[in-house]
């Protein structure tokens, strides 16, 4: 049976759960349950900190898990991500009161608080600085208005918390992260059950990222119409029982259909339709 880690709570939980559902994997019932057994998929899950799915992954316990690139980065385990979920996008910066400007090198001789040690120790090595590393397990920004430290290094999202404590990031981001599917690089490479469980995750989240567009175009506007829509091999095109015109569908980002669509409109395209796609294989 694969053994799959997922977040029991916290910013990447719902979202996690979220796209293992429309996978097609069971949910579990009870918020409290630490592992649910999918018999129709023949999977185990086990509902972890979020922190702690890389250690789990990369000893071998568990075959994948979802996670933080950060949380993974800083755990140190040996893991291969194999996809970029689309959700949970952070950077992960130094900051400090924004009464006075810093750079990186100021932080010789100060002290960092930080729930990621081990990425902010290595940072500070490649860039030959000393620095007293204060390792707390969050609410990281209140730390040196308590005096325990001189700067953080923490998740920025929004970038609302540090402004709420008057704080200001420096230097550049150590980690661009997002939530990721992580798998041991040596017990799944050869299962047929890993795989297949990655190409439906990654069939999802595909799906989240695209729109399936169609319409009507007059025949001489073909050629700049799919110029415009190209897919992703290339669109199909399909007689319509009017001879002046051609259906055409494409597949395209979903972040930029709208403005697509309007640029189709104009062009002369009618009948422009987009739809959600839940999920895909290719
Ligand atoms: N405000 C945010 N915006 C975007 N991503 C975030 C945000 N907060 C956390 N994350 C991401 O979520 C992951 C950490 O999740 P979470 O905050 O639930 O864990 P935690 O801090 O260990 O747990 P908790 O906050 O419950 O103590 C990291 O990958 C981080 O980059
Ligand atoms: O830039 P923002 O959108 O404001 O988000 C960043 C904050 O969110 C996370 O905190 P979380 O709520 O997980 O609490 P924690 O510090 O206790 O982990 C993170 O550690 C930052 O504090
Ligand atoms: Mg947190």
């Amino acid at each position: 049976m694969l053994r799959v880690a997922v977040p029991n709570k916290g910013a990447l939980s719902e979202a996690a759960a979220a796209i293992l559902s429309e996978a097609g994997y069971r949910k579990r019932s009870d918020p409290k349950d630490l592992s649910v057994i999918d018999v129709n998929n023949d999977v185990e899950f086990y509902f972890l900190r979020p922190k702690d799915v890389a250690i789990y992954v990369g000893a071998g316990t568990l075959d994948l898990g979802i996670t933080g690139r950060d949380l993974a980065a800083d755990s140190g385990a040996e893991v291969i991500e194999e996809v970029a979920l689309g959700f949970g996008s952070s950077t992960f910066r130094y900051a400090a009161p924004n009464d006075q400007t810093w750079t990186v090198d100021d932080l010789a001789g100060k002290r960092i608080a930080t729930s990621y040690p081990n990425l902010v120790r290595r940072d500070l090595a490649s860039r030959g600085i000393d620095a007293e590393i204060i390792r707390l397990d969050g609410a990281v920004e209140i730390s040196i208005q308590l005096g325990v430290a001189d700067a953080i290094a923490d998740v920025v999202g929004s970038g609302r918390t540090l402004r709420l404590h008057d704080l200001a990031a420096f230097g550049e981001s150590l980690c661009d992260s997002e939530a990721v599917l992580i798998r041991n690089p040596e017990s799944v490479e050869a299962s047929k059950a890993a795989k297949q469980f990655i190409a439906r995750v990654q069939g999802v989240v595909f799906g989240q990222q695209y729109v399936m567009i169609d319409y009507d175009c007059p025949k001489p506007l073909l050629e700049q119409a799919v110029a415009m829509t190209p897919g992703l091999e290339s669109p199909t095109v399909s007689p319509m029982l009017d001879p002046e015109w051609l259906a055409v569908r494409a597949m395209v980002p979903r972040k930029s259909h709208q403005s697509l669509m309007d640029d189709l409109s104009e062009l002369g395209a009618r009948a422009i339709l987009a739809s959600d796609i839940r999920s895909c294989r290719f």
